[in-house]
């Protein structure tokens, strides 16, 4: 069966094309202009893919974003957004957005990421759902194909490799710190590979993403008839991974509740299903990684200190890109390879003028914005190597970019400017019928010289009676 995707976005123009793209490539295709609308698609339909505009007409991308995973905790979620807001649509990923492409949407680019996000999320839900991992396919001798993740040649990702092969073969339970984007996911499942527990699941459970009113049921499991809904037992991810590791990502937004139902987890090893009367022993290990302060939430009373000294028995921290630029080359390089592979293209490398871009610019989404940015780059180039008219602008002509952050704002309706011109404008005008469009009165009541008014009425176009 072919997979369903669900297009949000209010340009009807964009929808329709995306839509008879899509379903070109033979998925079936349903697209809604508004979150609302969409929130209907989902309550009644299941969906492998949600592809939201970040800036939807009644919702944020962040609000839209947790709604989908309330209706439809296990559906992937690409977020459709234009460069310049690419560091604030990376917030998304805390509360589980899978990837984000950029406008102007590029079909072949746009696909491959379609393909590969549906394929991930869908080996994501049935690891936690207790399927056995698909068997690595063995890569041919003299094959062009390329590791798909690699540790970087900066001394800072070095110690955290070196830390991989110390911590993996032990039970610890290691707390990974880092920005989105940075490689938690990656690291985590280095660590489990290299233990003794690699052939049990590894099972990811992203916490941000969790909806507070079924986290307990999927980490926990439950029992038929515990709540509405609850229509069989259902085993969560911790009765699934047993044996294995469990990790959990964003940790910081588990519930109070459910902090110390994990507790409990790591302290008796031991869990009670929802509805449940007996325990039922774990033995899994804990990794969890989180991209905010953790000490910060334990004062606001947010985070059980208990716990995190508990999952804090060995911590990572990964540095944001911009701090190990050593490593930007290299991944770039790696991910030039894989975009070479899934785009069908043959471009060699980078030119010097877009490898100083690359050094120079901030990366706020790391690896995942830098993947993108190659991937879209490979796309857009015709010749040997990669020029810097293949970036986006934010990257080629940062100057640019940090002049306009700096300038006046533009004129638009929502500028402080034009607001303020608006109230001027609205005073000027009650102060002309009040004294009957006498402008020298007028120009008494709004106490202002008769010159100033006359030039103002000139400037907002008001007309002279
Ligand atoms: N070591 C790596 N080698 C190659 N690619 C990587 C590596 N780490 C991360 N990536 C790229 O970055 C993307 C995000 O990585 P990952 O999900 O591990 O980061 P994360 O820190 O867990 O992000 P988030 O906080 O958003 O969940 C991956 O899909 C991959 O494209």
């Amino acid at each position: 069966m072919s997979n369903q995707i669900l297009v949000i976005d209010d340009d009807q123009d964009l929808c329709r094309v995306l839509s008879n793209f899509l379903k070109k490539s033979n998925y079936e295709v349903d697209v809604a202009y508004k979150a609302g609308e969409a929130l209907e698609y989902l309550r009644s339909k299941s969906y492998d893919l949600v592809l939201c505009d970040y800036k939807l007409p009644d919702m944020t991308g962040v609000e839209a974003l947790q709604k989908i995973k309330v209706l439809s905790p296990d559906v992937a979620v690409i977020i459709i957004t234009g460069y310049s807001d690419v560091r604030t649509a990376v917030e998304t990923f805390r509360y589980g957005a899978n990837d984000y492409v950029t406008k102007p949407l590029y079909p072949d680019e746009l696909l491959v990421t379609v393909k590969e996000t549906i394929q991930k999320n869908q080996e994501r839900n049935e690891a936690r759902s207790g399927k056995p991992a698909p068997k690595p396919k063995k890569e041919e001798k003299g094959s062009e194909s390329q590791p798909k993740f690699i540790f970087g040649r900066s001394e800072a990702s070095k110690s955290v490799q070196q830390y991989v092969d110390l911590i993996g073969p032990t039970d610890m339970s290691v707390l990974i710190i880092g920005e989105t984007g940075t490689g938690k996911e990656f690291v985590s499942n280095s660590i489990h590979k290299q233990s003794n527990r690699s052939d049990k699941p590894f099972v990811a459970i992203d916490c941000g993403a969790l909806p507070k009113e079924l986290a307990g049921s999927e980490l926990f499991g439950h029992m038929k008839g515990s709540f509405t809904g609850a229509i069989a037992d259902k085993p969560g991810s911790f009765e699934t991974a047993n044996g294995g590791t469990v990790f959990l990502d964003e940790i910081g937004n588990l519930s109070y509740e459910n902090q110390v139902k994990l507790l409990r987890v790591i302290q008796e090893r031991k869990i009670r299903r929802i509805g449940g009367q007996k325990d039922i022993s774990i033995d899994v290990r804990i990794i969890a990684a989180t991209n905010e302060n953790l000490t910060q939430a334990i004062r606001d009373g947010r985070f059980r200190e208990d716990l995190y000294h508990r999952i804090n028995e060995f911590k990572i921290d990964l540095l944001p890109l911009r701090e190990r630029k050593e490593d930007i080359l290299t991944f770039a390089e790696l991910f030039l390879k894989h975009a070479n592979q899934s785009l069908n293209k043959e471009v060699k490398g980078f030119s010097e003028e877009v490898i100083q871009h690359f050094m120079n610019y901030q990366w706020y989404g790391n690896l995942r914005e830098l993947n993108n940015v190659v991937k879209r780059a490979v796309l857009l180039t015709k010749g040997e190597k990669v020029q810097p008219d293949a970036l986006p602008d934010e990257i080629s002509r940062p100057r640019a970019f940090a002049a306009k952050d700096n300038a006046e704002p533009e004129e638009d309706s929502h500028t402080l400017r034009s607001v303020s011109g608006e109230a001027e404008k609205q005073a000027i005008i009650n102060a002309l019928e009040a004294s009957r469009y006498n402008k020298s009165k007028a120009a008494d009541l709004l106490r202002i010289d008769r010159k100033t008014l006359y030039n103002k009425l000139k400037l907002y176009k008001i007309q002279d009676y």
